[in-house]
C-alpha cells in the first residue's frame, strides 16, 4: 500500500508539473516568505507538544471529517495549544490538496507540515513555495540516496524534515542523515496494523537532542500519556481531533 501511496503522490504532481514546471516552482520556492523555526515550536519542554492534523479522511478508516474550511480548523488548533499543523495534501486517499496548506498557512503564526508521500525536490519546492516549514519523508518510501538528497534540500530552502520511521533499520538511517526530528508512527503503512508500544521501543535508541514525534493512534488522554511516559517530546494526532471538538480533545490531550 505504501507503494502505491507514493507513486500516485508522485503521478499526481507529474500532472501539476504540466501546469507549472520545475523551474517556476523553484523560483516560487525561493521566493516564498522564510519557514518559521520548527525546532524551537517543537524543542522538548516540561509538557508534551502537539502536531495537530487537518486529516479528512485516510485508507485505513476512510471518509472521517468534511472540513470545509482547513484554515478554521487550523485556527482553533492553534488556539487550543497546538505547537504545529499537519496537512495532509494528498489528494486521492486523504482527500488533501497545497490549497488546504496554502489556506492553513495563511491563518496561523506556529510551523506548518506538509504530510504527503514526497519521493522529488518537485514536491519538496511546492511545499515550500506553499508555505510550508516542514516536510515529510518517509523513510520507508525512499531509496536512501534519494533520501539524503531530499532531506539535504529540505535544509537548504530553510525548511525542516520530519523524518519518518517504523522500524529498526529505519531509525537507523534516520540518525544516519543527522535528522533533527524523527518521528515513530504507529500506524504500519502497508498494513495500516496500528501498534503503540513501537514508539518506546525505537525511542530508546533516539539519542538526546534529537526531538522524539509519536505519530497516531491516539484515541484517548491515556494515548498521549503513554507515548509521554515512553520519552515523546511531540505527539502528531489525526483522528482523534477531526472528530471531536478540537479545542476542547486537544485541551485534555495537553493536561496529560
Ligand atoms: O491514516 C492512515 O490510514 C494512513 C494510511 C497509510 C499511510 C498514512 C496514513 N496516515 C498518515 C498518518 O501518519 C496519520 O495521519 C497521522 O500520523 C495521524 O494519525 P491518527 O492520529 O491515527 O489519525
Amino acid at each position: 500500500m505504501l507503494a502505491d501511496l507514493m507513486a500516485g503522490a508522485l503521478s499526481d504532481a507529474r500532472e501539476r508539473e504540466l501546469q507549472r514546471s520545475l523551474s517556476q516552482v523553484e523560483a516560487a520556492a525561493l521566493a516564498a516568505p522564510a519557514p518559521l523555526d520548527a525546532l524551537s515550536a517543537l524543542a522538548p519542554a516540561d509538557r508534551v507538544k502537539i502536531i495537530a492534523e487537518v486529516k479528512r479522511a485516510s485508507p485505513s478508516r476512510g471518509q472521517l471529517a468534511d472540513i470545509p474550511d482547513p484554515a478554521q480548523l487550523a485556527v482553533s488548533y492553534e488556539a487550543g495549544g497546538a505547537s504545529a499543523i499537519s496537512v495532509l495534501t494528498e489528494g486521492r486517499k486523504f482527500k488533501g490538496s497545497l490549497a488546504d496548506l496554502e489556506e492553513v498557512r495563511g491563518a496561523v503564526s506556529i510551523p506548518v507540515l506538509r504530510k504527503d508521500f514526497i519521493s522529488t525536490p518537485y514536491q519538496v519546492f511546492e511545499a515550500r513555495a506553499a508555505g510550508a516549514d516542514l516536510a515529510l519523508l518517509i523513510v520507508a518510501g525512499l531509496d536512501t540516496k534519494t533520501l539524503s538528497e531530499l532531506y539535504t534540500l529540505i535544509r537548504e530552502l530553510g525548511m525542516t524534515a520530519l523524518v519518518e520511521t517504523h522500524r529498526a533499520e529505519e531509525l537507523e538511517q534516520a540518525l544516519d542523515l543527522g535528522a533533527e526530528l524523527i518521528g515513530v508512527n504507529a500506524r504500519n503503512l502497508s498494513t495500516f496494523e496500528l501498534d503503540r508500544d513501537l514508539f518506546g521501543t525505537l525511542a530508546s535508541q533516539i539519542p538526546s537532542g534529537v526531538i522524539r514525534v509519536a505519530e497516531s493512534a491516539v484515541l484517548a488522554p491515556a494515548d498521549v500519556a503513554h507515548y509521554r511516559a515512553a520519552g515523546a517530546d511531540v505527539v502528531l494526532i489525526g483522528e482523534a481531533l477531526v472528530t471531536n471538538d478540537p479545542i476542547l480533545t486537544l485541551g485534555e490531550f495537553l493536561a496529560v
